[in-house]
């Protein structure tokens, strides 16, 4: 059964947090990272899984961890969490041995995976119950505050609810152990604008209370919206590691230029030649299809350089008006998304040389059992019953 999101007004910002975890835990344990990784790979037979990742998120943080499919984002979350054997690599959570200490870890962890199977015939409040059977705490309280603000009925069969309310159930779930590090696989799937601006609410009380998030997605604009520090997965390996202002206030530009339609042709071919400026489009049309198109009077691009050269370049063309603005994250992220040696039109960016990396450890890995089985992604509580990696 697949979980996705669905939505509903936020009810009230007055979620009772019960527990204080910045102020339980001794000053000694919050010192320790959430996460740290060294040369973590996971290889599904001779296919890639991940190769050499080494991430440390630090207690507190909402980290988000972005790349396109089949990046590396799964994988990387579910051999940490012991659902999945490492090839080679180690790691630790909340400074504990992610292998040797894996029920202790799961106890204090709160998951929610990008796909949930659940058993049929069970109504949401049986499923929380039993989930909440392998926790320490008393979460009755906390998943009925939970499914009020979430507009979910924990009376209803699970098998009969839309996918929205299911990834609701996914999200209680998750949430209401009230964990130290809560992992959140694409959470936001099939949430609709009021239903995330509501769960983003619960995950930003959620730091406030002393928890960290690491939150998997793809979806830039809801990384740039919520988290502190963003790791880039490309193909497996960790390509750069920075907080959301720096890579806002990346080099990057976006220009767009209005023209007469006589400079036009002019601007695209001097551009097109120019060192540093790639995604070049004229009046949205990218590539040779532009030149011919007249009724053009506006060409836009990426700029990354000397803004003398580029302001030099431009002395040349008689412009109606100059726009120069921050690129988006998306704009950012696409020069590491592209895959190793690929340049976009302009003939620019995308090989491993630009990878920027701020994050990396350098302790030798244990090795860890290969295996190339892997499951569906499955509630935590399943594992701590299980207590082993598959
Ligand atoms: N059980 C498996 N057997 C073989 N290969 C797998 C298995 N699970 C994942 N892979 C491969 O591992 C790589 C990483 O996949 P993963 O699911 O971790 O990516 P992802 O970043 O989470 O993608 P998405 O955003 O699509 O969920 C992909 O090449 C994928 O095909």
């Amino acid at each position: 059964m697949v979980i996705a999101m669905d939505d509903i007004a936020s009810i009230g910002a007055s979620a009772v947090i019960s527990a204080s975890l910045k102020t339980s835990l001794h000053k000694s344990e919050r010192q320790v990272p959430a996460i740290c990784t060294h040369h973590l790979t996971k290889r599904y037979g001779k296919a890639r899984g991940i190769e050499d990742v080494n991430l440390t998120v630090q207690q507190g943080e909402i980290f988000g961890f972005i790349g396109p499919n089949g990046a590396g984002k799964s994988t990387t979350i579910r051999t940490l969490l012991g659902l999945i054997r490492a090839t080679s690599g180690d790691a630790s959570i909340l400074g504990l041995d992610y292998v040797r200490d894996r029920t202790r870890i799961l106890e204090q962890v709160g998951y929610l995976p990008s796909e949930v199977h659940y058993y049929d015939g069970m109504r949401a409040r049986d499923l929380l119950q039993y989930a909440a059977s392998f926790y320490r705490v008393d979460c009755s309280r906390r998943a009925q505050e939970l499914a009020l603000r979430l507009d979910l009925n924990l009376n209803q069969k699970i098998e009969d609810m839309s996918l929205g309310n299911r990834k609701k159930v996914g999200i209680v779930q998750g949430l209401m152990h009230e964990p130290r590090l809560i992992i959140l696989d694409e959470p936001t799937s099939g949430l609709d604008p009021l239903m995330q601006r509501t769960f983003f609410d619960i995950i930003r009380e959620e730091q406030q209370r002393g928890a960290t998030i690491l939150f998997s997605s793809h979806i830039l604009s809801e990384v740039q919206r919520i988290c502190d520090r963003v790791a880039i997965i490309r193909d497996g390996r960790i390509v750069a590691v920075q907080s959301v202002s720096q890579l806002r206030q990346s080099a990057v530009k976006r220009v767009t230029l209005t023209l007469t339609n006589s400079n036009v042709a002019m601007a695209r071919r001097m551009l097109t030649a120019m060192t540093g400026v790639r995604s070049l489009t004229v009046d949205g049309v990218s590539g040779d299809d532009a030149a011919a198109h007249t009724a053009v009077s506006s060409v836009s691009f990426l700029y990354e350089g000397d803004c003398n050269a580029l302001v030099a370049a431009l002395a040349n063309l008689t412009l109606a008006d100059i726009e120069i603005a921050e690129p988006t994250l998306e704009e950012v992220f696409m020069h590491y998304y592209q895959p190793t040696g690929v340049a976009d039109s302009a003939g620019a960016v995308g090989s491993d040389s630009s990878a920027v990396t701020t994050d990396v450890s350098d302790s030798a890995g244990k090795s860890a059992t290969s295996s190339s089985a892997d499951t569906a992604s499955t509630p935590l509580s399943a594992s701590l019953r299980s207590g082993s990696a598959q």
